[in-house]
């Protein structure tokens, strides 16, 4: 299976870029296969035009949250629903800037991820550390509780490790952190599963990050913004 590179815009990102990005990866690819399957999650704004921009190319567009419920007196939010029906075909839930920022436990986030498949969405599962938690060594500790308490019952998700002191820090754990953090996730998922790491990947450390056991993918955030940045991560798969 084709590792996934998923680009996270965060709250980034106007229809001229939209256009933009997608044009130079179109360019770019020039009709050839890209080497790993591909994944868009732009401002919840920008998603019904990129899904009309993309066409025939080969990239998924997500959205980057979603309720727990179908539709509610909810201002502001969006429901899973909403989303698949202007084409998306995933959605991040549990990113640690809403799970600090909006409180989110795990069973709110796993809620999420169900709302998600009900809609016919996959899920990408964010679970990662502070740095707290890593300095006093409970990383382990933290993905066994996050695995435990925010997965549904399903093999149509995608988990993305990000230790949140590496998102936006140019930092990132070691190949040997990495390496036991996906293995221990391995152990704990179904098979099929995607599992992919989050947190500073760029184009210059994506070949060694792609090379480790048991990452299928990345969660790009930063980099994910110019094709050509973007592109270059996909191009690093093995
Ligand atoms: O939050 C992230 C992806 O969801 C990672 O962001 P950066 O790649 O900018 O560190």
């Amino acid at each position: 299976m084709k590792k996934l590179i998923a680009g996270n815009w965060k709250m980034f990102g106007h229809g001229g870029e939209a256009m933009g990005f997608i044009e130079e990866v179109r360019t770019k690819l020039g009709g050839a296969a890209p080497k790993a399957d591909l994944l868009i999650c732009p401002p919840a704004t920008l998603v019904e035009r990129f899904v009309r921009y993309v066409k025939e190319l080969p990239i998924a567009i997500g959205g980057q949250d979603c309720h727990v419920k179908p539709n509610g007196a909810f201002t502001g939010d969006i429901a899973a629903n909403m989303l698949s029906e202007i084409g998306a075909t995933y959605c991040i839930v549990g990113h640690s800037e809403r799970r600090e920022y909006h409180k989110e436990d795990h069973a709110t986030v796993k809620a999420k991820a169900q709302a998600a498949i009900d809609a016919g969405l996959i899920p990408v599962i964010c679970i990662g550390e502070t740095l707290h938690e890593r300095a006093d060594g409970k990383t382990l500790d933290v993905l066994k509780a996050a695995i435990k308490g925010s997965l549904p019952d399903s093999d149509k998700i995608v988990v993305a490790y990000e230790p949140v002191w590496a998102i936006g820090s140019g930092m990132t754990p070691s190949r040997e952190e990495i390496a036991e953090a996906h293995h221990a996730l391995r152990r704990m998922t179904v098979p099929g599963v995607r599992l992919l790491y989050g947190g500073s990947v760029k184009p210059q450390n994506a070949k060694e990050i792609l090379s480790i056991p048991d990452v299928d993918g990345a969660l790009v955030g930063g980099a994910s913004l110019k094709a050509a940045d973007f592109l270059a991560i996909v191009e690093a798969c093995p």
